[in-house]
């Protein structure tokens, strides 16, 4: 856990603010982010690639909040963006659009217009169909448009298989070796100037091995290009970097900045970085209460009031979230193993499996840990939840940065048909 989540006075805190305090004024579940901790890991992450000449364009997608983004426009980030809703997001929390990618499979012909016309700084290309679509658009629209061509290096990230981006069978990006045809196409292509090599291979990586084979194979692919006459000036390493969910040493940001050095340092590149997880994982808790204890035939059941449809990642990645109690346990407190669960109608909703607890009665507040990347950016109204509202905390001050939505609001997103709605309706 970040240490600016701390038990003070036996209660856990955001930086200087009770938990338990923002759970009475705002109901649970919820999400609360630590500015401080935003603010530390990103100057971590500045200070090791910042000497190679490296900059930093947040992976919107792990967090996307108006608030969080701000956050890091402030602290100096640009953006990565995958999609022009995440785009629109990025400008409207003050990321200049030149400092912001635009990575992403599958652009839409709209999605490629927006970037055109907001001035996005650069677009990474993941297929032919993208480079000869966005050429043909920036030509129509008097447009010039620097782009990476982000290769697909078949490296093993040595991560969970459904966020492994960079083996030859994963969707991602252009085979490495087909790389330096669709380089000369692109350069010979009106609109556009290839001028940079992307990849990112997978996320939540904690060995870096996969780090030093992938951006060697780029080293020898940016030396390729050079002497074909394609003058490649900056490298997009993508994002990736794991944190320790279990609690152990974090991967360490300098050990990776050490592999760029040596693998990718004497091209005499500009770098570009896109660390999502990196920056807002440990950054954020999931804030629920204790609904029932309940022993069943063989498990004993803690079933709380957040659920999968709040935090995703146990369901689907089978992943790891520490859980505490908000109320510090007595020191020597006996532990039993319970499965923390949701009230959600699939026997997948679960928050913890086999998870030695302090005893917990329905009442008790409860904290899942890192969980401020993919948390809330993957939540779903199933079940006709309302999605988990998120709170900012800075210091000792708090701010609401999501509201919860109303029922109302939520019904009445959906709309009757004329056949069913008023007197003519058929029933
Ligand atoms: C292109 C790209 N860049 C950056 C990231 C950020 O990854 P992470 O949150 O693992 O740093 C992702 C997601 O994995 C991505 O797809
Ligand atoms: N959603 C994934 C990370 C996906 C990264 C996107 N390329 C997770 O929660 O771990």
């Amino acid at each position: 856990m970040s240490e600016t989540f701390a038990y003070v006075n036996g209660r856990l805190h955001a930086e200087e603010v009770d938990l338990a305090r923002i759970a009475e004024t705002v109901g649970t579940p919820f999400y609360c982010y630590s500015t401080a901790a935003i603010a530390q890991r990103y100057r971590r992450f500045e200070a090791a690639v910042a000497p190679l000449g490296g900059r930093i364009c947040y992976a919107v997608k792990a967090n996307s909040n108006q608030a969080v983004l701000a956050t890091l426009a402030g602290l100096g980030a640009g953006a990565d963006v995958v999609s022009e809703g995440e785009a629109r997001r990025a400008v409207a929390a003050g990321v200049p659009p030149e400092r912001i990618v635009f990575s992403g499979v599958g652009k839409t012909e709209a999605e490629l217009v927006y970037a055109l016309e907001t001035g996005i700084g650069q677009v990474n290309i993941e297929s032919e169909r993208d480079l000869e679509l966005l050429s043909r658009l920036a030509v129509a629209h008097g447009r010039h448009m620097p782009i990476a061509i982000r290769v697909n290096p078949d490296v093993d990230a040595l991560t969970h298989a459904k966020i492994a981006t960079g083996k030859a069978e994963n969707k991602f990006g252009i085979d490495i070796d087909a790389a330096p045809r669709v380089f000369a196409r692109a350069a010979a292509l009106p609109g556009v100037e290839p001028v940079a090599v992307a990849l990112h291979i997978g996320s939540q990586l904690t060995d870096f091995t996969p780090y030093e084979q992938a951006f060697s194979r780029v080293a020898e692919l940016v030396r390729a290009l050079r002497a074909d006459g394609i003058p490649i000036r900056h490298l997009d390493l993508g994002g990736g970097i794991g944190v320790s969910y279990h609690g152990g040493p974090a991967p360490d940001v300098a050990a990776y900045a050490e592999i760029v050095q040596r693998t990718v340092g004497d091209l005499d590149c500009a770098l570009l970085f896109e660390p999502g997880r990196y920056l807002v994982a440990e950054a954020g808790v999931l804030v629920g209460t204790v609904i029932d204890v309940k022993q069943g035939a063989t498990r004993r059941f803690v079933v709380a009031d957040f659920a999968m449809n709040d935090l995703i990642r146990p369901t689907l990645y089978e992943a790891y979230h520490p859980i505490l109690p908000v109320i510090e346990p007595l020191l020597g407190a006996t532990t039993s193993v319970v499965d923390v669960v949701g009230p959600i109608c699939e026997t997948g909703d679960f928050l913890a499996r086999d998870r030695a607890l302090p005893p917990v009665a329905p009442g008790d507040l409860l904290a899942v840990t890192h969980a401020g990347a993919y948390g809330a950016v993957m939540s779903s109204t199933y079940n006709t939840r309302p999605t988990v509202p998120e709170v900012l905390v800075t210091g000792a001050r708090w701010a609401v940065v999501r509201p919860r939505p109303t029922y109302d609001e939520l019904i009445g997103l959906d709309r009757m048909p004329d056949w069913l709605a008023g007197d003519s309706g058929t029933r």
